[in-house]
């Protein structure tokens, strides 16, 4: 006999580099009825109560770097806890993503002050242990960085345009440490590694692999 396990969602975390498609791949999701999307809050970074704060951060990472990680922290916390009518929920990042990856590399670049690291991991262990964030499986679109780096050209997301490739590759490097390397025991959730170099024509085929096997996986831990 199954029991639908109606109170939480099954939640694909999307993860990948800047420019990986992950919004991309979220809207080959949009038509489907089971499922919702929870798209990355940039407009609230861009805008809270006036102030630009991923401007500001682009423009002088030392000075406002702890205020923006602070910030977009508290959005995926709102994420992860949003409750969704659909079985199946697909978050574009994460709190964990936001620790392993963009707050490490302000770590290790020295952007953050080691006492500004310390308050920002205070606040991840604190959250990762006292609310359970349930996560059931990451899809990775995994990229070169010099393909990404080129699709940020294009992309011309003004904020970005002074992003050096150096930081796209920091950034990998950290992806692959998290979701390959699986160097991070306290995000457990498998892996599903996509092939995010491919352009547009091609990758349809990913994601219909991976629509196949989110919900496969989804109907597996709902219906269990
Ligand atoms: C969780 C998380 C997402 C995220 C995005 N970003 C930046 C990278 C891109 O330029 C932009 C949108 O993803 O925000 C960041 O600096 N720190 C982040 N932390």
């Amino acid at each position: 006999h199954h029991k639908m396990n109606t109170n939480k969602p099954f939640t694909v975390l999307v993860e990948g580099n800047i420019g990986s498609g992950k919004t991309t791949f979220l809207e080959h999701f949009r038509q489907i009825e089971d499922i919702t999307l929870l798209t990355e809050p940039v407009e609230e970074w861009r805008n809270l109560q006036g102030w630009n704060l991923l401007d500001l951060m682009y423009k002088d990472p030392a000075k406002w770097g702890m205020t923006f990680q602070s910030y977009v922290a508290l959005t995926m916390l709102d994420m992860h806890r949003r409750s969704t009518p659909t079985p199946i929920k697909l978050m574009e990042r994460s709190l964990y993503s936001a620790r392993y990856c963009f707050v490490e590399h302000m770590h290790r670049s020295g952007i953050l002050h080691p006492a500004q690291f310390a308050v920002l991991d205070e606040w991840f262990k604190f959250i990762h242990n006292q609310i359970q964030l349930d996560v059931d499986l990451i899809v990775y679109l995994k990229t070169t960085p010099s393909v990404v780096y080129e699709r940020i050209k294009k992309r011309a997301r003004s904020e970005e345009q002074c992003v050096p490739l150096s930081y796209i590759e920091e950034l990998h490097k950290l992806h692959e440490d998290w979701l390959v390397t699986r160097q991070h025991a306290e995000c457990p959730a498998p892996v599903l590694v996509l092939d995010a170099d491919l352009d547009l024509s091609q990758i349809t085929e990913e994601y219909k692999k991976s629509e196949h096997q989110i919900l496969r996986k989804a109907v597996d831990v709902v219906m269990r």
